[in-house]
């Protein structure tokens, strides 16, 4: 993919589903947030105006938020104004190579590997739990890190053990859980279900884990509004729901099941996707965003 932003100095290096990174010629990188958005493994059109901004403040915050739990890659927010706001220069790490994933309520993937064995990520779960159930405690379920378009596969702890070591083990699993515990907690009292999270983690030369990438987002977690919390059937997303209700309408004539890519969004949905990315950032910051 092609950078999709021109960033004067900056080397465009990777581009994901949502956010790209550059070379910076200080040794540091560039990760910029876009507004892309995607949803039942389609990127769509259009953007979501404002949605890498509201997403980057949103990481900030909660790296500042968890600041006490460990160090953050983050170095400035003082980057250049083609990306300003949905740019952060960051600390270039040795990443972790596997998906740090804690799950707080059993859905999805995690889901369907419970329905087929009643176990998940090497874990068993006692019997009776649906889709949306509160799990009686938060369960580290670590996947790999599929090449851009493929999909994570899950992996039990003592596969992660067997590929970092078990001391490594131990810690990704205390710090993903304690990241994951915090957030939730912290998101509950707003109104907000962070069903579960994924958090990438980095190595620093001396050993030290440092939390990278994005924290505790709509795109790295599953937000669901908790007074529309109802176990036993899929939860409605706090941000992605107009969305997905629209494509798998009839007036988006679009069928699911196909090959065939989504249609472009109405202006409708996508203004009112982007009052549920502004009203999850307010929500959860008390801070507001200029509208
Ligand atoms: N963050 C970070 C980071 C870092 N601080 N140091 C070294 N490498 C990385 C890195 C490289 N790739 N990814 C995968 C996730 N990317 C995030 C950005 O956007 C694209 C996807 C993380």
């Amino acid at each position: 993919m092609s950078a999709p932003y021109d960033v004067p100095g900056a080397t465009h290096v990777y581009s994901g589903k949502v956010r790209d990174l550059y070379d910076l010629p200080n040794g540091h990188l560039l990760m910029v947030a876009s507004d892309r958005i995607s949803a039942y493994d389609h990127a769509l059109e259009p953007p979501i105006p404002d949605k890498g901004e509201i997403l980057t403040r949103m990481s900030l915050w909660w790296f500042d938020q968890l600041a006490d739990v460990a160090p953050n890659h983050v170095v400035s927010t003082d980057v250049p104004d083609v990306v300003a706001g949905r740019g952060i220069e960051v600390e270039r790490l040795d990443m972790v190579t596997v998906e740090c994933i804690a799950r707080g309520y059993l859905t999805g993937s995690g889901l369907a590997d419970y329905r087929a064995s009643g176990v998940v990520s090497g874990i068993a779960l006692p019997p009776g739990l649906t889709d949306g159930s509160k799990l009686p405690e938060p369960i580290f379920t670590p996947s790999t890190k599929a090449e851009y378009g493929g999909h994570d596969e899950p992996i039990s702890y003592e596969q992660v053990a067997d590929a970092v070591g078990s001391e490594l083990a131990a810690r990704l699993r205390d710090l993903t859980l304690e990241v994951y515990a915090r957030g939730e907690a912290l998101a509950r009292e707003r109104g907000i279900i962070v069903a579960d999270t994924k958090i990438e983690v980095g190595l620093r030369g001396d050993g030290t884990l440092v939390l990278a990438d994005e924290l505790l987002t709509p795109d790295s977690s599953r937000f669901w509004p908790a007074d529309a919390w109802e176990p036993g059937r899929a939860q409605t997303s706090y941000d992605k729901q107009f969305v997905r209700d629209w494509l798998t309408s009839p007036a988006s004539g679009w069928d699911r099941a196909s090959d065939t890519p989504p249609p472009r969004l109405p202006g409708e949905i996508v203004e009112r996707t982007r009052a549920r990315y502004v009203e999850a950032y307010e929500t959860l910051t008390g801070e507001t965003f200029r509208r």
